[in-house]
């Protein structure tokens, strides 16, 4: 089950729009293909109301209304009223799983919480509603007040649900403990179903899912990007290829092909930025540094492993910088369909390395320029040239740009307003290309770095990443300016492309 619409989405500073949550549960149950989706808690506000009854509507639409879910409070009708107006008819009612919570937090008994938790599952049959039920704090609970939690699973067992749900709520078991709980949970109720919520307070989330499904779990909670509360929940992607890799026996529904976009549409409506080291869907995890590794890998694969990029929609990667050797070049060569002699190659590479020592970026579509410089040819053929432009920025007037831009023999000028300087450049650049009758490409990312220390008439580097055909080239602009540093790199792209 994933719970990033739901659990997800309780990472501080997130919140997802009614559209962007339909499209992401679009993805999930239609591309990535997980079972079941938890898309919100009842109650929480009339935007969330509005997004279940999105999901709901287009879910009845496709015959997967039984795949999804809402978290429900113990509250009499409130919650059963909530989702039955929203068109939901999967409940994940959040009842206590530790004597502590229910103590300090309900201040009720077993006795008395057990008779409120009766009276829901009731009237949610009444309602047509089907009922799962969470032990909230259950890893506490098995730790601190066990005779509670099996008091409170001899109730449940016996209730008309389908699936209990065992939450490490704040991540705080070891492997070896969530193999122990889930095991003498399982054991002791072998024909029911039981689901396992890992939380990653201590980078723990993925090895403790894998334990709880080796100890017989059904089901796992899982998120896109590892999103969730605190330090989140177990991440879908590394905890799927773990299953995949280390307990073949056990077969997901999930396809991994279909996990890296998942991943960078919910980066983007989420604005939480995936570290690049992130296992599987971070930037950088299928990118070889070291010249030795790139170098070996030409040598029978020697520094492949199970985990191939293609294997999650992605491709191997050769990163350029002071560890680059010949052969992170001669990949990246390659791609760009450039041939170097050995002496050439030499004279690149060491360029390459006195730049990395610099701290500057090199990305690949960078390679032509340097060649150019290197060795004073003509690699790359300048096309197009930016020649003059003016950039307005004033209080309350929006920013203007004039440009005059070389293409091929004939020089274009034209004049454009936009929502910043280099807005209203694109603007104008948009233009001239419409006179061409030629497209610009999506810029999808746009990163600027200055080196740290705080001075302002630093060097500013500017990488964009634009969208060509179905490839991601990134370019890069240098310069004191940070709008200057950006038109360079759009400069670059123009020749590209
Ligand atoms: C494991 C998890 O992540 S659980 C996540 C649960 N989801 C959420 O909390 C969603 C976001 N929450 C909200 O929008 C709000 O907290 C609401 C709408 C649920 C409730 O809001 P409020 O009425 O303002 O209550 P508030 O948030 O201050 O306190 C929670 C109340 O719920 C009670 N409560 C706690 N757990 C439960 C439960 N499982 N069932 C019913 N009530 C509960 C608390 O005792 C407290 O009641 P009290 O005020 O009578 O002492």
């Amino acid at each position: 089950m994933d719970t990033t619409l739901r659990d997800g989405e309780q990472t501080s500073g997130v919140s997802f729009s009614a559209s962007e949550k339909l499209t992401i549960a679009q993805l999930l149950l239609q591309e990535v293909k997980v079972n079941r989706l938890e898309v919100a808690s009842a109650r929480v506000s009339d935007g969330e109301f509005q997004a279940v009854k999105k999901i709901t509507d287009w879910a009845a639409q496709h015959g997967l209304l039984d795949k999804i879910e809402v978290l429900t409070f113990v509250d009499g009708e409130a919650s059963i009223q909530w989702m039955q107006k929203a068109g939901a008819k999967v409940m994940n009612l959040l009842t206590k799983g530790s004597l502590n919570h229910l103590t300090h937090q309900l201040k009720k008994t077993p006795e008395q919480h057990f008779a409120d938790i009766r009276q829901v599952i009731e009237r949610a049959k009444e309602e047509g509603i089907s009922v799962n039920v969470y032990l909230e704090d259950w890893s506490n609970g098995m730790r601190s007040s066990p005779d509670y939690v099996f008091e409170a699973l001899d109730f449940l067992t016996a209730q008309p649900i389908q699936r209990i749900m065992l939450p490490d709520t704040l991540g705080v078991l070891t492997p070896a403990e969530s193999y122990k709980f889930v095991k003498s949970t399982v054991d002791r109720y072998p024909n029911q179903h039981f689901d396992f919520h890992a939380h990653n307070d201590y980078d723990l989330g993925v090895s403790n899912a894998l334990e709880g499904v080796k100890a017989g779990a059904h089901g796992l909670h899982l998120t896109v990007n590892g999103m969730g509360e605190r330090a989140g929940n177990a991440p879908l992607a590394s905890t799927i290829a773990v299953l995949n890799d280390f307990l073949p026996e056990v077969k997901t529904s999930v396809r991994e092909e279909s996990l890296y976009s998942v991943s960078k549409i919910v980066e983007t409506f989420s604005g939480i930025r995936i570290p690049s080291n992130k296992p599987l869907v971070g930037e950088n995890v299928f990118t070889q540094t070291a010249g030795i590794h790139a170098d070996g890998d030409k040598k029978n694969n020697l520094y492949f492993s199970k985990l191939m990029p293609e294997r999650f929609g992605r491709q191997r990667l050769y990163a350029l910088g002071k560890t680059s050797g010949k052969a992170n070049i001669e990949n990246n060569l390659r791609d760009l369909g450039i041939t170097l002699s050995d002496d050439e190659l030499k004279k690149v590479t060491q360029r390459i390395i006195e730049l990395g020592d610099r701290k500057e970026v090199v990305t690949p579509e960078d390679l032509p320029y340097i060649i150019s410089d290197v060795l004073d040819s003509e690699a790359i053929e300048e096309k197009v040239t930016v020649l003059n432009y003016v950039l307005t920025h004033s209080k309350n007037l929006k920013p203007s740009a004039t440009l005059q831009v070389r293409i091929g023999e004939k020089v274009f000028e034209e004049s454009a307003q936009g929502d910043g300087q280099y807005d209203a450049f694109m603007n104008a650049l948009k233009k001239i290309y419409a006179q061409l009758h030629t497209e610009l490409p999506m810029l999808t990312d746009y990163t600027v770095r200055i080196p740290p220390g705080g001075k302002t008439d630093a060097l500013c580097e500017t990488i964009i990443t634009w969208s060509i055909g179905d490839r991601d080239v990134k370019t890069r602009g240098l310069d004191s300016d940070q709008t200057v540093s950006a038109i360079q790199a759009t400069q670059k792209m123009l020749n590209l492309l």
